[in-house]
């Protein structure tokens, strides 16, 4: 008798073994989102228009201010598409999402009792994200369940700070969050089985789809496009084509919605430059991960992309 498995099934035990099914588990009412740029911002209206009710932290109450605007503006995009026909449908869906959004700047009075998920998206710093983490384990509910939206920093590192390795995860949103489908759920050593049941459902109920990846550089999304993006800075570099050919010829060959160079300038070149730093030095022997002059130059200089009116490319300040 053979003893091996129909090709089928072999494909059904891999998917079992890595898939993200939404079982039942603690469900997320409230929810603190620590850090209101680009991210945190769009995490915080994804979850407020899913009916969730969120804080939002950042350092002074002018950021915050900023991101209740950006939150607003783009909440209200999101109405019309949803609600085409219907201005009033449209301001209700508007106003009772941003209802559910409160702004504080004090971190740990952002989690109190009843505050059942922590996503924290600020700088991406491994220094700075561990003492969030170790400052707010102290005084978080133990229920509460941690996690990080980083980029490309090991979240086993960030739990190893705190008493609450099997309450935490990664939870990796993309840009713009209010278009971008796909959450990862990353599961570390620890993270309990009820953890990242709450963690998938709860990526469920804000209308994304989850897929579950280890704890291992960049993830899956990331592992596949920071030495892209990385490849097409130093295309540049080489003086091989200009921006706009390399983004064009991207978006029109091999239908990306946008090109990579326009890609990092929306991403931000600062985080650009945090994460290819922070494996360069890691892995100072990947090619892939190699330094860009210019990217380095443009970040010296303040010019950080979209969010700044300038990077590779110069846009209209909002
Ligand atoms: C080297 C190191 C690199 C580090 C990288 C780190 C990366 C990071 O960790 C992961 C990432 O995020 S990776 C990055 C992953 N991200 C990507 O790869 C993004 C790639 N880009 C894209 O997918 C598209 O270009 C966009 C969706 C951004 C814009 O689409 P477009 O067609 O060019 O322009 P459009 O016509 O304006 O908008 C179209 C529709 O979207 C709607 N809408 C847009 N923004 C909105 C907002 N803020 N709010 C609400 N709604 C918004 C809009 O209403 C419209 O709806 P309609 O129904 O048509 O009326
Ligand atoms: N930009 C992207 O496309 C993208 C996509 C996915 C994940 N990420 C990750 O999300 C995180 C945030 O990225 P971003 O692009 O939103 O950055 P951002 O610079 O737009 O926003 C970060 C915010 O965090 C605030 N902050 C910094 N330290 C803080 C602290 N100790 N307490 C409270 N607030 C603090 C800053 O004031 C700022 O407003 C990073 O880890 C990044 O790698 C970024």
């Amino acid at each position: 008798m053979s003893m091996s498995l129909p090709r089928s099934l072999l494909f059904y035990g891999i998917r079992r073994a890595f898939s993200c099914t939404a079982r039942a588990s603690a469900p997320v009412h409230n929810l603190t989102v620590i850090g209101s740029g680009l991210m945190g911002a769009g995490i915080a209206q994804v979850s407020a228009q899913t009916g969730h009710n969120v804080t939002l932290v950042d350092m002074t109450n002018e950021l915050l201010q900023r991101a209740e605007q950006r939150i607003k503006g783009s909440v209200e995009r999101v109405a019309k598409k949803q609600f085409k026909e219907d201005p009033k449908a449209q301001s209700d869906f508007a106003s009772q999402t941003l209802s559910r959004i409160k702004y504080m700047v004090d971190v740990e009075k952002s989690v109190g009792s009843d505050c059942d998920l922590l996503i924290e998206a600020i700088i991406e710093n491994m220094k700075i994200k561990q003492n969030l983490f170790s400052k707010l384990d102290k005084v978080a509910p133990s229920s509460t369940i941690f996690t990080s939206n980083t980029s490309s920093l090991s979240i086993t590192e960030m739990a190893s700070v705190t008493g609450r390795a099997d309450r935490f995860g990664g939870l990796h949103f993309f840009n713009p969050v209010a278009v971008m489908k796909l959450v990862e759920v990353v599961r570390i050593a620890g993270t309990s089985d009820a953890t990242f049941d709450t963690l998938t459902s709860y990526v469920t109920a804000v209308k994304k789809t989850p897929v579950c990846c280890k704890d291992t550089p960049g993830f899956i999304v990331n592992r596949l496009l920071v030495p892209y993006l990385a490849e097409a800075m130093r295309l540049l570099e080489r003086g091989d084509a200009s921006a706009r050919d390399i983004d064009t010829a991207m978006k029109l060959g091999a239908g990306y919605p946008m090109g990579p160079i326009e890609l990092a300038d929306y991403v931000g070149l600062d985080v650009n430059k945090f994460v290819l730093d922070g494996w360069h030095k890691k892995f100072p022997d990947n090619p892939l991960f190699a330094p860009s002059e210019t990217l380095n130059k443009l970040v010296d200089e303040g010019k950080l992309g979209v969010k700044t009116g300038e990077g590779f490319y110069k846009y209209d300040k909002k």
